[in-house]
């Protein structure tokens, strides 16, 4: 297999160490720049707690990617950050595989027009687990038969986004095979505001922020006196690494915006 370059957007964060580890673990995977908010012109060897790889730090994608070649970029970053990045890359012709989540529909719509019109390869993963990609294709299965569903998703304290991305993709899926449904008592009411979560269709997703956790989530679906749960826990982050690099993989040979690894696990 040809050596992939790599740069990394958020090499120290939680996610972005544990990429650095993959990298360094895979021999077809070469670190060649990453892109922090801070430490521009130092090596990722020469941070504390850092795998002993000999890439340049970059404080600005732009720079970056106009001095180093790049095959892909790897972002873990931010929200507002990763939303930026995507848009650097695909202006330097580089592709990228995004795990940064808080994208709107409207922003998804607008990178997939643009990553159209650039023909540049660019996947975005609302989760890289495995097993949350299958629970997520289990709930679109149930989604068929129980018309009635909420979401509850669970994560660490430390997470800027909510609903999480994992959970506005569940709900993608599942409108996908579901048509709207006002759910509960026709005149149920919040006496407290945000108790019954948020609500797209009629699908309420309750977001849940607690230290401790990492990654969860349970889909449930209510029908005549049964109820089935879904449900997916990430105890840790090398529980993403497969799939990021499956990602980093399939981006080589895709053109345009693929929007969740649903689309490439067979
Ligand atoms: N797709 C997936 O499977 C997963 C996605 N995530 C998402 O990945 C993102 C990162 O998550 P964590 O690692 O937990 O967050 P984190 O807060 O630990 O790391 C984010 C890193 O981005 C860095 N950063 C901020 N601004 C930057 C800039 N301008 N340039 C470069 N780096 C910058 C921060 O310094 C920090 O080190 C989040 O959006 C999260 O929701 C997290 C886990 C799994
Ligand atoms: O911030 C996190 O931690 C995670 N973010 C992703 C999301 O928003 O769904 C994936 C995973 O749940 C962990």
């Amino acid at each position: 297999m040809n050596t992939i370059r790599i740069a990394v957007a958020g090499p120290r964060g939680r996610m972005g160490v544990e990429a650095l580890r993959l990298i360094e673990r895979t021999p077809h995977f070469q670190l060649v720049a990453a892109v922090d908010r801070t430490n521009g012109g130092k090596l990722i060897s020469d941070i504390d707690g850092l795998p002993s790889l000999a890439a340049p730090i970059y404080e600005d994608l732009n720079v970056c990617l106009s001095e180093v070649q790049v095959d892909v970029l790897l972002d873990l970053t931010t929200p507002e950050i990763g939303k930026n990045h995507v848009y650097i890359a695909l202006e330097h012709g580089v592709r990228s595989v995004i795990g940064t989540t808080g994208f709107t529909e409207q922003e998804l719509r607008d990178l997939e027009a643009a990553a159209k019109e650039k023909g540049v390869g660019t996947i975005i993963a609302p989760n890289f687990a495995i097993g949350a990609i299958l629970m997520m294709k289990f709930a679109q299965m149930a989604a068929k038969y129980f018309q009635d569903v909420e979401i509850i998703e669970l994560h660490h304290d430390q997470k800027l986004d909510a609903p999480s991305g994992t959970a506005v993709k569940t709900v993608d899926l599942i409108r996908s095979v579901r048509e709207p449904k006002k759910q509960g008592h026709p005149n149920e009411s919040e006496q407290l505001q945000g108790a019954r979560g948020a609500e797209v269709d009629g699908i309420h997703i309750h977001s849940v922020r607690l230290p401790g956790l990492i990654a969860h989530q349970e889909v449930l679906f209510g029908g005549d006196g049964q109820m089935l749960t879904v449900r997916h826990d990430s105890f840790n982050r090398v529980s993403f690494m497969s799939g990021v690099q499956l990602a980093v993989e399939t981006v080589m040979k895709v053109d345009g915006l693929v929007y969740g690894l649903e689309n490439i696990v067979d």
